[in-house]
C-alpha cells in the first residue's frame, strides 16, 4: 500500500511570544501547517490565538518592544520568517492576512486589489488589469464588480468588502493565508459565502484561521489546534478533535463546559 503524506507548508518551532512589558502570550508552540489544508485555532478568549496567527506575518513588528523566540519555518525553502534580515514586507506577500472586520482602503475596488502589486513595483497596466481580474475571480467577487471597478470600495456590502479584502490578499499570490475571525462581523449568508470561498482557496494555498465558532471550525478545517493560556493543549485531525479528543481540557471546551 502506498502511503501519501501531506507536505508541511510551514511550522512553528518552540515559538514563544512576549508583548511589550513581558506578557508571555505564547509558550513554546510547536505545530505544523499542512500544505493546502485548513488549520483552525480554537480556544477561549485571551488564549493566544490571534497572537499566534499574527506571528506568521510579523504583524507584531509594528509595535516596539514585542519579542519572538523560536522559529516559524516555511517550506520548501526553509526560510525562518522571524529571522533577522528577513524582510517583513516580503513575508506579508507570501503570508497574507484577512482581518475580523473588512478593512478595505479608502480607494476604488480596483486600487484595493492592485495595492500589493504596486507596492511590489508593478506598473504595467495590462499586468495589473489581469492580476486584479484573477484575484477578484479567485475571491468570487468578479461577477458582482466587473463593471464598477472604479467605485469606492466602501460602497460594497460587508460580505463583499470581506471578499474584496480576500482578493487584495490573493493578488500577490501568497502561499499561506491567515484569517482572523473572518466572518464574525458578517451575516449568515455572507458567512456561508466566505466559508465556501475558503474551501475553494484550499486548492491553491494553505490556510490558518482563528475562529470562536466551533461549528465553523468543524465545518471548514482539516486540522484543529486547541489553545489555552498561551499553551497548545491539543492538535490533530478536526474530526478526531471534535469527536474523540485525547485531552480532557479539549473535551470540556468543545462540549461547552467552559469558555
Ligand atoms: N497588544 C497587546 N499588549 C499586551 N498584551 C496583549 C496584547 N494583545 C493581546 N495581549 C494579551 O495576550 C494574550 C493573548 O491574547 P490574544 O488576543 O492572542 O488571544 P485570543 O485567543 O486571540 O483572544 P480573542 O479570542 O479574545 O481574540 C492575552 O492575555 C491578551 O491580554
Amino acid at each position: 500500500m502506498v502511503t501519501v503524506t501531506t507536505p508541511i507548508k510551514a511550522e512553528s518551532r518552540n515559538l514563544n511570544f512576549f508583548y511589550n512589558g513581558g506578557n508571555h502570550a505564547l509558550k513554546g508552540i510547536t505545530m505544523p501547517l499542512y500544505d493546502k489544508k485548513i488549520t483552525a485555532l480554537i480556544g477561549p478568549s485571551g488564549c493566544g490565538k490571534s497572537t499566534y496567527l499574527r506571528c506568521f506575518n510579523r504583524m507584531h513588528d509594528l509595535y516596539p518592544g514585542n519579542r519572538y523566540e523560536g522559529q516559524i519555518v516555511m517550506h520548501p525553502d526553509n526560510t525562518n520568517v522571524l529571522a533577522d534580515g528577513v524582510d517583513a514586507i516580503e513575508v506579508r506577500m507570501r503570508i497574507s492576512m484577512v482581518f475580523q472586520k473588512p478593512n478595505p482602503f479608502p480607494k476604488s475596488i480596483y486600487e484595493n486589489v492592485a495595492y500589493g502589486l504596486r507596492v511590489r513595483g508593478e506598473t504595467n497596466k495590462r499586468v495589473l488589469d489581469d492580476k486584479v481580474e484573477e484575484a477578484l475571480k479567485g475571491a468570487a467577487l468578479w461577477n458582482e464588480v466587473k463593471d464598477r471597478q472604479q467605485d469606492l470600495a466602501f460602497n460594497l456590502s460587508g460580505g463583499q468588502q470581506q471578499r474584496l479584502c480576500i482578493a487584495r490578499a490573493l493578488a500577490t499570490d501568497p502561499e499561506i493565508m491567515l484569517f482572523d475571525e473572518p466572518t464574525s462581523a458578517l451575516d449568515p449568508i455572507a458567512t456561508a459565502n466566505i466559508e465556501e470561498l475558503m474551501s475553494e482557496l484550499r486548492n491553491k494555498l494553505t490556510i490558518l484561521v482563528v475562529t470562536h465558532n466551533m461549528q465553523q471550525a468543524a465545518r471548514i478545517s482539516d486540522y484543529t489546534a486547541y489553545m489555552y493560556l498561551g499553551d497548545l493543549i491539543e492538535y490533530g485531525d478536526t474530526d478526531k478533535i471534535f469527536t474523540n479528543p485525547s485531552r480532557k481540557e479539549t473535551e470540556d471546551y468543545i462540549t461547552g463546559k467552559f469558555g
